[in-house]
């Protein structure tokens, strides 16, 4: 793909509204507020694909009428929506909706995707961002953008909103930067927005979650926004009222892309270079530690004794992260980086054992 960059307003793109449509009056009076905030992407959901049955899935078509009726208010404003299938894309283009977003569940699916931006095929200036899969699978996030980029859609978007998992976590949805910020090294002109309240999925955490997408470069923001969200149908305990989202983003330090003069560019080369020698360092002592665990793997194999050994592993993760705070490093990144080291230890010793002489 060669994604051109088209959203160069200098400023993070902010899109707010309701997770769903519900009324009328819940829609005009959202916007009202969210237009006096100085937004002009209004995002609301008309189709809601829920986890559960029975849970609220959309009022469906009937909310076209009431989005026209805002935009009719609000001339200058735009609207996004999320699409799920050929049918939400033709509703939605009759009814002059302005932005389309595929939502988590429907990236996972390359028919789904497929059908969607074929129903898009020829469609001039229609921009679609979408979002991430629910499981942390960048090549899924990526197939998806070239099923639109390969229908002739120019102005794409990805839309970053969290991965499920099982395991037990602060967040909704865990963000593991790791992975848009990987999407954004490989195509760096391709638009890319956060989405702190599905990563969130509570008002206290989207203030962190947006300030750390503004420090990554992220373009903009999506968040959710009601006019009153303890009564909101859907995502109720993360949506916020137009004037909490304006004071949180009066909060949000915008960071500058480039450095601000020559003396900082030069204390900051120093710096580096710093890090350079002590990365050389790192990996020498790396290559110590790997070749003793081969030493190991020869003498084991010898004595035809197994690769893993239980009692030792143990050992080692239980006090290498205590080692590791005595030295102001966290514990948790220790583990993590020891649960790494032992399974590349096993790898090469696997090698060593399958090596027949
Ligand atoms: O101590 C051993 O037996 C090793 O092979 C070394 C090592 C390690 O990486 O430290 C690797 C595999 C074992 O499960 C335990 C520890």
């Amino acid at each position: 793909m060669k994604i051109k960059n088209w959203y160069s307003d200098g400023k993070p793109w902010i899109i707010a509204g309701p997770c769903s449509v519900e009324t009328e009056e819940q829609l005009l009076e959202t916007v009202d507020g969210l237009v006096k905030d100085g937004i002009t992407t209004i995002r609301a959901g008309v189709w809601k694909p829920r986890t559960r049955p029975n849970s609220f899935e959309g009022v469906g078509k009937i909310a076209f009428p009431w989005i026209k009726k805002a935009k009719s208010l609000h001339p200058h404003i735009q609207f996004a929506i999320e699409v799920a299938s050929a049918e939400h894309v033709e509703l939605a283009l009759k009814n002059d909706i302005d932005i389309l977003w595929v939502g988590a569940r429907t990236t996972v699916n390359p028919f789904n995707v497929q059908e969607i931006a074929e129903a898009v095929r020829g469609v001039k200036d229609i921009p679609i961002l979408v979002k991430n899969p629910i499981n942390p699978d960048l090549a899924l996030w990526i197939g998806a953008l070239e099923r639109f980029y390969a229908v002739g859609i120019e102005k794409l978007g990805a839309i970053h909103r969290g991965f499920s998992t099982y395991q037990e976590s602060i967040y909704r949805n865990i963000p593991l930067w790791q992975i848009p910020i990987e999407l954004k090294s490989r195509y760096p002109e391709l638009l890319l927005i956060n989405d702190p309240s599905h990563i969130a999925g509570k008002r206290d955490l989207l203030f962190e979650i947006a300030q750390k997408a503004m420090d990554l470069q992220y373009d903009g923001l999506i968040i959710e926004s009601h006019r009153s969200p303890d009564e909101a149908w859907s995502d109720s305990a993360q949506q916020l009222t137009p004037d909490a989202l304006k004071e949180m983003l009066s909060y949000i330090k915008i960071r500058e892309k480039n450095f601000p003069n020559k003396d900082f560019k030069n204390e900051l080369e120093g710096i580096r270079d710093q890090i350079d020698e002590t990365d050389k360092e790192l990996l020498e002592v790396l290559s110590r530690r790997l070749e003793l665990v081969k030493k190991v793997g020869q003498y084991k194999k010898d004595k035809n004794v197994a690769i893993f050994q239980l009692e030792r592993w143990n050992k080692i993760i239980e006090n290498r992260p205590l080692w590791g705070e005595k030295l102001n490093l966290n514990a948790d990144f220790v583990k993590s980086i020891y649960q790494d080291i032992h399974d590349e230890s096993i790898r090469i010793q696997t090698d060593i054992y399958n090596n027949e002489e």
